[in-house]
Order: structure tokens, then C-alpha cells, then sequence
């Protein structure tokens, strides 16, 4: 299979992590050209900011419904097909195998892809202990790929960490997707598992989402720029 080249613009995820719909459309107008793809979840989403993603993508921008979504299979699929409807190019799951089952069945045909959340990036081995789990994070983000593969979900959500271990069994064209990523120097927040754009890029991450590290730049457009131009020539380099 002959996969696709991703333009680096479409690599950078700028995740609109804002209060309202107001907030949302003046950064994307600030951001212009810089940014081709945005991701809409909770916070926006949970404000109204759902319509926007049929909006962007009338727009020609390409939008991560980032909805998590987790529960019964039935639920999950009603709901992978209302998000297919909004013109979204990818939606999570929790990577639970009902949950990603029902989605991998319900998005067939629509074009939207289905990730699964495998461990969030603000997890680390402690955290799971915590929340009763026996497997370390590496350790789970690969059963978790391998179930997800068999099902026929699309692609992964994970740590850049955890990227080049899953590219040595996971199918070429699975694609990884990885927040968690910080420019050099940037605040970490309440992320645990990080790497810098250029590493996440070398490691074999394919779209890297950043939020906060845009969102709160003082010049967002020149920060969403910066980060392009390093997974350019991280790109480059490889
Ligand atoms: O494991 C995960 C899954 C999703 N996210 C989301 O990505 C962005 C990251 O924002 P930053 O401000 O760059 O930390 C945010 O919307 C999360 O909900 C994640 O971080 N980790």
C-alpha cells in the first residue's frame, strides 16, 4: 500500500482549548494561514463549539473532533455517526474494545477516522497504579495498539514516547497521533509524557497537537509557525 504524503502544515494539531465560540473564531483568524488543522474537544465543544466543525472544514480546514467517547456500543455508534455528519477528519474513543469495535464498525465508509486513546499524556506509571491498573504506561499503550489494530481503528493517540516502539509493529498505515509535544523552554502544564515537536517528529509521530503552548503564546501565529518550520526540517532530517 503507497501512503499518502502528509504536508507538513497538516502535521501541526492546534488544539482550540478556549471558552466559547467568540474566543475560537478569533484565534483561527489570527492564526490564518499558519494553521491547517484544529482540534475541537471538551472545552470548546461542551460551549457550543460543535457547529464549528462543519464551518472549518467548509473552510478547507481539516478538524479532530477530539470527543473521547466511551460507552455502550450502541451510544458510541449513534454518536461516531452524528460526528461523521460535521465533516470531522478524525474523532477519538477510549481504546476499550466494545468502544472501539462499535466505532470501527459505525465511521466505515463515512471518512472519518477513528483514534484511540491509548494512555493520556498526562498519565504516568503512577497514575495508573492509581487508577488500578497492573501494566505500566508502555506496557499498556502497546496491548492497547495491538487490540486496536485488530478491530480496525485508524490510528492511535499517545505519548511521542511511546511512537517509535508501536511503529516496529504497528501498521504503516496506522497513524499516530501525539499531544504531549512542548517546544523547547515552553511549560509542560500538567503533561507527563513530552518530547519536543522535532523529537516527536524522529520518534515517528505523524500529527503533533499542541495546545496551550499556541493558545496562550503572546504571538500565536509566529508560535504555530516556529513549530512548523521545526517539524519541517525535523522532516528533512530524517
Ligand atoms: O492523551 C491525551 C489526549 C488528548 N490530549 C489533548 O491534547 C491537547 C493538549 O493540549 P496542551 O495544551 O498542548 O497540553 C488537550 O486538548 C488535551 O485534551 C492530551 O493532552 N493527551
Amino acid at each position: 500500500m503507497t501512503l499518502q504524503p502528509i504536508d507538513p502544515r497538516d502535521r501541526l494539531i492546534v488544539a482550540l482549548d478556549l471558552p466559547d465560540v467568540d474566543a475560537a473564531e478569533a484565534m483561527i483568524a489570527r492564526l490564518g494561514d499558519s494553521v491547517t488543522f484544529y482540534k475541537i474537544g471538551y472545552q470548546l465543544g461542551y460551549a457550543g463549539g460543535l457547529p464549528l466543525v462543519r464551518k472549518l472544514a467548509d473552510a478547507g480546514k481539516k478538524v479532530f473532533a477530539d470527543l473521547k467517547m466511551h460507552d455502550i456500543g450502541n451510544t458510541v455508534a449513534r454518536g461516531v455517526e452524528s460526528v461523521a455528519k460535521l465533516g470531522a477528519t478524525f474523532l477519538t474513543v477510549h481504546a476499550y474494545p466494545q468502544t472501539m469495535q462499535a466505532a470501527a464498525n459505525a465511521s466505515k465508509g463515512s471518512g472519518l477516522k477513528i483514534l484511540a486513546v491509548t494512555v493520556l499524556t498526562s498519565y504516568d506509571n503512577e497514575d495508573l497504579k492509581a487508577a488500578g491498573y497492573q501494566l505500566g504506561v508502555s506496557d499498556l499503550v502497546a496491548a492497547r495498539a495491538q487490540q486496536a489494530q485488530a478491530l480496525g481503528i485508524d490510528g492511535l493517540v499517545c505519548s511521542p514516547e511511546e511512537a517509535a516502539n508501536l511503529r516496529k509493529y504497528i501498521k504503516p498505515e496506522m497513524c499516530l497521533v501525539t499531544p504531549g509535544v512542548r517546544p523547547a523552554g515552553s511549560d509542560v502544564g500538567d503533561q507527563k509524557r513530552i518530547m519536543t515537536p522535532a523529537r516527536a517528529i524522529a520518534e515517528g509521530s505523524d500529527y503533533l497537537v499542541v495546545g496551550r503552548p499556541v493558545m496562550e503564546a503572546a504571538d500565536p501565529k509566529a508560535a504555530a509557525e516556529a513549530i512548523v518550520a521545526e517539524i519541517t526540517q525535523a522532516l528533512a532530517n530524517k
